[in-house]
């Protein structure tokens, strides 16, 4: 049985360098469980004669072994009790802006793994990935799916079903603690805790960009007035190819600021920054890590999941 492990970061160096290392605290569940049992049931597959919008089904994995391709040999200066991160990049954190902070490589390869699983059996399924789009037909460059509440573009989160009559599965519920230990990390690098306030996810926007994928400079402002204004933190978990992310209080191209972030990052924006204007310039192609890919047959490009309180 497949199971499902979310891990968070630990702060504690190793004896013998600066890194820190990740400690697994939560406990394993199963994905089938919360995968089949609870979100299969959803409404009955849409057809062209209820005149609602077929769709094609979107899955993250590729079928096929993953890449068992070793990775690139590394000269091996280090003793064996010398042990390096999967990704040999160290967990970090900058501060981007007051209420804004990425946290690097905060998500082991194992959680990214089941992650990824998770996304890829909902976005197969009912109320799973989809290309949104506008009226006039001009369409998104991503692929997205919604937990918790339905999103459009142009109805925002007032319309409860989807143009294919589906309406989306809820946040499946082993990413509440996970979004919440994050958000407390997070706090720990912080003056005062208050700057990105703790919240409870009950929406997420899940993007999933191939290499062309994109996201206009935008702000997320459609959930409520008591999240908005009590600045409950947006967290954004990305994972897969490398995107470039631009942020910054203006619509003005050339004053905003840009970050790349990667595979296991995680950006959270609340507080003073909830308003925050951010957009996806662009994806850096086959840079998702090998060991990932040797976990999974993850589709060519990036996942990125926005967690916010309605
Ligand atoms: O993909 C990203 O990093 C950002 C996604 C985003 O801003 C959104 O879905 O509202
Ligand atoms: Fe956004």
């Amino acid at each position: 049985m497949a199971t499902f492990l979310l891990s968070k970061p630990c702060f504690y160096p190793h004896s013998s360098s600066t890194h820190l290392y990740r400690r697994d605290v939560f406990q394993r569940h199963s994905i089938v469980k919360y995968s089949l049992r609870q979100y299969h049931h959803t409404p009955a597959a849409a057809t062209v004669a209820d005149g609602v919008h077929q769709r094609e089904p979107f899955g993250l994995i590729l079928p096929g072994a993953p890449n068992t391709r070793s990775p690139t040999p590394t000269p091996n200066t280090s003793s064996a009790t010398d042990a390096k991160p999967v990704t040999n990049r160290p967990l970090s954190h900058q501060i981007l802006n007051p209420g804004m902070i990425v946290l690097r490589n905060h998500i082991s390869i194992r959680d990214q793994v089941d992650i990824v699983n998770i996304c890829h059996t909902l976005g197969v399924g009912p109320g799973g990935f989809q290309q949104p789009g506008y009226s006039s037909g001009s369409k998104l460059q991503l692929q997205r799916m919604c937990f918790g509440r339905n999103w459009d573009p142009e109805t925002k989160y007032r319309e409860r079903y989807r143009n294919d009559g589906s309406i989306p599965p809820p946040v499946p519920p082993v990413f509440i603690p996970l979004v919440q230990s994050l958000i407390q990390d997070a706090q720990a690098h912080l003056t005062s805790a208050n700057e990105i306030p703790l919240m409870r996810p009950d929406v997420c926007l899940v993007n999933f960009y191939t290499a062309t994928g994109r996201l206009g400079l935008h702000q997320d402002r459609d959930e409520r007035p008591y999240s908005i204004r009590g600045g409950l933190p947006v967290v954004s978990i990305s994972i897969g190819d490398a995107g470039e992310f631009l942020y910054g209080h203006t619509r003005d191209e050339d004053k905003l600021q840009k970050v790349v972030l990667e595979s296991g990052d995680v950006v959270i924006f609340g507080g003073k920054s909830r308003l925050i204007f951010h957009g996806v310039r662009g994806i850096f192609p086959n840079s998702t890590p090998l060991p990932l890919l040797e976990k999974i047959k993850l589709r060519p490009g990036r996942l990125n999941l926005t967690f916010r309180q309605f």
